[in-house]
């Protein structure tokens, strides 16, 4: 069983034929079509977070606003902020302070950090309007504990989480026990390279303790195909 208290967790990647998440470069590709996007966006609205690591913020400088105006409008005529909240998991406060998580569209943003994030970087991200720092590291260990973290997430009133990588957080999350449910989008190309990140990298899964999961749906979108899968966490 998940571990509780934790938010429901639902990681959302577009990935290659050959399961790579972008090239060897790290750079952004366009998996998904438009149609698959604009599944990426209603998820995106009808949740109360995303987050990506701080090896996304990185490479994409991500917005993970809600793209479609009618979509924000429905946000806010329920009493929610126009854009769900925006969270990084960075260990030591890397977040660029000009990301555009705090430039683009409106909403709360929270940065998970550990006890030995620099206090300097710290305060200059707190400058951001709407921006909070939440440590999540109980022992001092100097990463984000992704359990711990989940507990803080859902404390703060996060029902349903959505994460849109990248690799590393993906297999953390997955190793943590704490994911309800993935979707990914295989799209029409091989991206390939050995240094190309995958779907999940970190340490990976062993043989006899590998994480199964049970085939919700599949479906055609384009030339590629969507599955959606739940995590069989027990
Ligand atoms: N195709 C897609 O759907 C998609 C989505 C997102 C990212 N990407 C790609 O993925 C790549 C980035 O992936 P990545 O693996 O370099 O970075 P990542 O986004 O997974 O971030 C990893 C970082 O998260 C932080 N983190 C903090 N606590 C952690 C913990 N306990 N466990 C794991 N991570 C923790 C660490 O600092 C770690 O280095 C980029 O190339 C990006 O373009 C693709
Ligand atoms: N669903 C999806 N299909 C893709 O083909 C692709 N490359 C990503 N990549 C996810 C990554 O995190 C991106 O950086 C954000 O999707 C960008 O988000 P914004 O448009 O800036 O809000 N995601």
């Amino acid at each position: 069983m998940k571990s509780l208290p934790s938010p429901f967790i639902l990681i959302n990647s577009a990935m290659s034929a050959d399961g790579k998440l972008s090239t060897k470069e790290r750079k952004q590709v366009k998996i998904s079509g438009k149609a698959d996007f604009d599944r990426v966006d209603a998820l995106r609205a009808s949740s109360d977070a995303i987050m990506v690591g701080i090896g996304t913020m990185l490479s994409d400088n991500p917005s993970l606003t809600v793209k479609s105006e009618k979509r924000r409008k429905e946000r806010t005529l329920a009493g929610k902020d126009e854009n769900p909240v925006r969270i990084v998991a960075d260990s030591q406060a890397k977040t660029p302070v000009d990301a555009d998580i705090f430039k683009k569209g409106s909403g709360k943003k929270i940065i998970v950090v550990s006890k030995t994030a620099p206090s300097e970087k710290v305060n200059a991200l707190l400058k951001n309007p709407d921006t909070k720092v939440i440590v999540a590291d109980p022992v001092g260990s100097g990463r984000v504990d992704l359990t711990e973290m989940a507990k803080l997430l859902k404390k703060e009133g996060i029902e349903k989480l959505m994460v849109e990588g990248g690799a590393t957080l993906n297999e953390g999350l997955l190793a943590a026990g704490l994911v309800d449910e993935i979707n990914i989008f295989i799209g029409n190309m091989i991206i390939g390279g050995k240094n190309a990140p995958t779907f999940a990298d970190g340490s990976g899964f062993s043989e006899n303790n590998l994480l199964k999961l049970e085939l919700i749906s599949f479906e055609k979108i384009e030339d590629g195909i969507l599955l959606k899968w739940k995590v069989k966490n027990d």
